[in-house]
C-alpha cells in the first residue's frame, strides 16, 4: 500500500498515524474571526490539519445558478450567489488565515472547488489540496490537478466504483501521491447509507492510502472507518451545531472533535496484528483464572485415567493446560494422586 508525503515530517498511510482533517468548510459563517477560532480549536483538538473550501464562484457555478433564489434556513442571501459570496474569503483573507494557522502550529489547506481556486492554493503553497466530492465526476479537473503533482486527497462521494477507478487511473497515470476517501454526500448521511465496508473494497482495489470523509452525525462511524483501515479521516468542525449553515448539523464541536482524535488514537493502538497469540498482559489473569487439569477423584499409581477421573478447574498450583485433556485420558498414573490435585507432565505415562 503506498504512502503519501504531505510534508517532510507528515506522511499518510502505512503505519503512520491516521491523518485527521478538521473540515471548517463553510462553518466559519464568512467571519474570519470565527475561522481563526476554528483553526485554534482544530489545533487544540489534536487534528492533523484544518481545511477550508476555496471557490471562484463564476468558475464553479453558472450565472443562472448563482441567480437562483436560496431561501433555505441555511442561506446567507436572497440568491445562491449572495449566499456563497458571503461565505467566500478573499485571497488576502486566505493569506491571513494560513499565516494564523502557521502561528498556531497546524497544517492548513483547502478544497479547491474549481481550477482557478486550485491554482490559487498552489500559489499559497499548501501542503496538499483536497478535491471534494463535488468534483468526483470532473475528470477534466482531476487530470489538471494530477498534472500539478501536488499531493491530493480526493473524496469520492456522489459516484460509483467505476468512476472511482477512473479517478484512480487518471491521477495514478501521473503520480501516486494521493489518497482516496470514501464519502457519502448527504448532510447528514443516514447511518444505513454510510456503507463503511466500501473501505475494504478500496483497500483491495487501490494501492494508495484510503480514508473516510464523514457527513454523518457523531464520531462512531469515523471510528469504525479507522478500524476498517482508514488512514485519513475528515469530519466537519463547528463552534456551535445550532448555527446557520448546511454543515453544522453533521459537524463536531471542538470538544467532540478532541474526543474523536483521542478515540482514533485508541483504536489505532488497539488494532495490533492479525496474529492471535497470548500477550504478556494476560499472564496475571492466566495465573489467577485459567483452568487446568486436576484429579476428579483419588486414584493410585498404575491406575488408568478415564475421562471422569480428570476435571478441568481453576487450581493453585496449576495443573497441565486444559487444552491437553485428550493427551491425558487413558494414560496410566505413575504416582498416587488425590482428588483435586493438579495433574502434571510426568504424573502419567
Ligand atoms: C459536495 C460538497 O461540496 N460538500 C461540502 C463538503 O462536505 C459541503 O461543505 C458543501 O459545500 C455545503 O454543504 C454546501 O452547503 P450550501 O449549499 O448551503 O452552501
Ligand atoms: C466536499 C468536500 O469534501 P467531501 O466530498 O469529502 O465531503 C470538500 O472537501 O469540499
Amino acid at each position: 500500500m503506498g504512502e503519501v508525503k504531505v510534508t517532510d515530517d507528515v506522511w499518510i498511510g502505512g503505519s503512520h498515524p491516521c491523518f485527521i482533517i478538521a473540515e471548517v468548510g463553510q462553518n466559519h459563517q464568512g467571519d474570519i474571526e470565527v475561522a481563526k477560532k476554528l483553526i485554534k480549536a482544530a489545533k487544540e483538538a489534536g487534528a492533523s490539519c484544518v481545511k477550508f473550501q476555496k471557490t471562484c464562484l463564476n468558475e464553479k457555478f453558472t450565472k443562472k445558478y448563482l441567480e437562483r433564489p436560496y431561501d433555505s434556513s441555511n442561506s446567507w442571501g436572497k440568491t445562491y450567489g449572495e449566499h456563497k459570496r458571503h461565505l467566500e474569503f478573499s485571497d488576502t483573507q486566505y493569506r491571513e488565515l494560513f499565516k494564523y494557522a502557521q502561528e498556531v502550529g497546524i497544517l492548513v489547506t483547502a478544497s479547491a472547488m474549481d481550477m482557478v481556486s486550485f491554482d490559487a492554493l498552489l500559489n499559497l503553497k499548501v501542503p496538499f489540496i483536497k478535491i471534494g466530492s463535488g468534483d468526483s465526476n470532473n475528470l477534466l479537473f482531476l487530470k489538471y490537478a494530477a498534472s500539478k503533482k501536488i499531493p491530493l486527497v480526493v473524496s469520492t462521494g456522489m459516484v460509483d466504483k467505476q468512476a472511482v477507478k477512473t479517478i484512480y487511473d487518471i491521477i495514478s497515470a501521473v503520480h501516486k501521491n494521493f489518497c482516496l476517501l470514501h464519502c457519502v454526500s448527504a448532510y447528514p448521511v443516514p447511518y444505513e447509507d454510510c456503507n463503511l465496508t466500501v473501505l475494504q473494497d478500496y483497500k483491495n482495489t487501490f494501492d494508495v492510502p484510503v480514508g473516510y470523509s464523514g457527513q454523518e452525525i457523531g464520531t462512531a462511524v469515523a471510528l469504525g472507518a479507522v478500524a476498517l483501515g482508514a488512514k485519513v479521516i475528515e469530519k466537519h468542525i463547528t463552534l456551535d451545531k445550532g448555527l446557520k449553515g448546511t454543515d453544522h448539523v453533521c459537524s463536531l464541536t471542538p470538544v467532540e472533535f478532541a474526543q474523536l482524535v483521542r478515540d482514533v488514537r485508541v483504536i489505532e493502538a488497539s488494532l495490533g496484528t492479525p496474529i492471535k497469540r497470548v500477550v504478556t498482559s494476560e499472564i496475571p489473569c492466566i495465573d489467577k483464572l485459567q483452568k487446568s487439569l486436576v484429579m476428579g477423584s483419588t486414584k493410585n499409581k498404575g491406575e488408568i485415567l478415564y475421562p471422569g477421573d480428570v476435571k478441568i478447574k481453576v487450581a493453585e498450583p496449576k495443573g497441565l493446560n486444559a487444552l491437553h485433556f485428550d493427551d491425558v485420558i487413558y494414560k496410566t498414573l505413575v504416582y498416587d494422586k488425590k482428588e483435586d490435585e493438579p495433574l502434571h507432565e510426568g504424573d502419567f505415562c
